[in-house]
């Protein structure tokens, strides 16, 4: 299995070099976890979806902690048919998620939001889940909607996507349980995502 991200800050401020960098200083604990590479265009990070999703997070944070409105786009992709496998995506949830019924992966999944903790930085996110290459996937995606209406961070259903809102911690736990528990465990799964915070349009 191949587990990654590309990730990218926009800040809307004229010292988005300064927000850029610093919000890449949150990466630092992650490095033994993770592949990292930033180019001019965005960071790849390589990994489980444990310390992946934590890493996306703190990377947002950081950069929403400061007064600016900020944007971060990100595509997720596990089980790429085109990618290696890397022993570091190795993923117990993965392995377990095989045997599970959808009912029971909708309940774990809300668990682990409930569970996620507080980073006190609210934000917004619109996300895109596709699974790719099965002959079922919209109930893997209609399960997954399912989860996402209870998990306690949804705020509404749009064309092609779905919005959340809340604490950074509890809206990434819920965007780790859609990538992970919703999908085959073995199959292509992607996730397309936009993240917003402090933007002056909810003032
Ligand atoms: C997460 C993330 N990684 C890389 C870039 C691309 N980028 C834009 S400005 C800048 C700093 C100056 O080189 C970099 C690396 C991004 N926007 N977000």
């Amino acid at each position: 299995m191949f587990i990654g991200a590309q990730v990218s800050l926009y800040p809307m401020t004229s010292d988005f070099v300064d927000v850029v960098k610093s919000g890449l200083t949150a990466l630092t604990p992650y490095t033994d976890d993770l592949r990292i590479e930033t180019d001019d265009m965005s960071t790849l990070m390589v990994g489980a979806p444990e310390p992946l999703l934590d890493a996306i997070r703190d990377l947002f944070a950081e950069a929403a902690r400061r007064p600016e409105h900020v944007t971060m786009h990100v595509t997720l992709s596990r089980g790429c048919p085109g990618e290696p496998d890397d022993p570091s995506c190795h993923c117990e949830a993965l392995v377990r998620a095989q045997d599970l019924l959808l009912e029971d992966r909708k309940a774990l999944a809300s668990e682990a939001v409930a569970a996620a903790p507080d980073l006190g930085v609210g934000i917004d996110v619109q996300f895109s889940l596709y699974v790719l290459g099965q002959d079922h996937h919209m109930d893997e995606i209609y399960g997954c909607i399912d989860f996402l209406k209870a998990s306690g961070t949804f705020l509404k259903s749009k064309n092609f996507c779905t919005r959340l809102r809340g604490d950074a911690g509890a809206v990434f736990e819920t965007l780790r349980q859609a990538f992970l528990r919703f999908g085959p465990a073995e199959g292509h799964v992607t996730i397309d995502l936009t993240a917003s915070a402090n933007s002056p349009s909810l003032r």
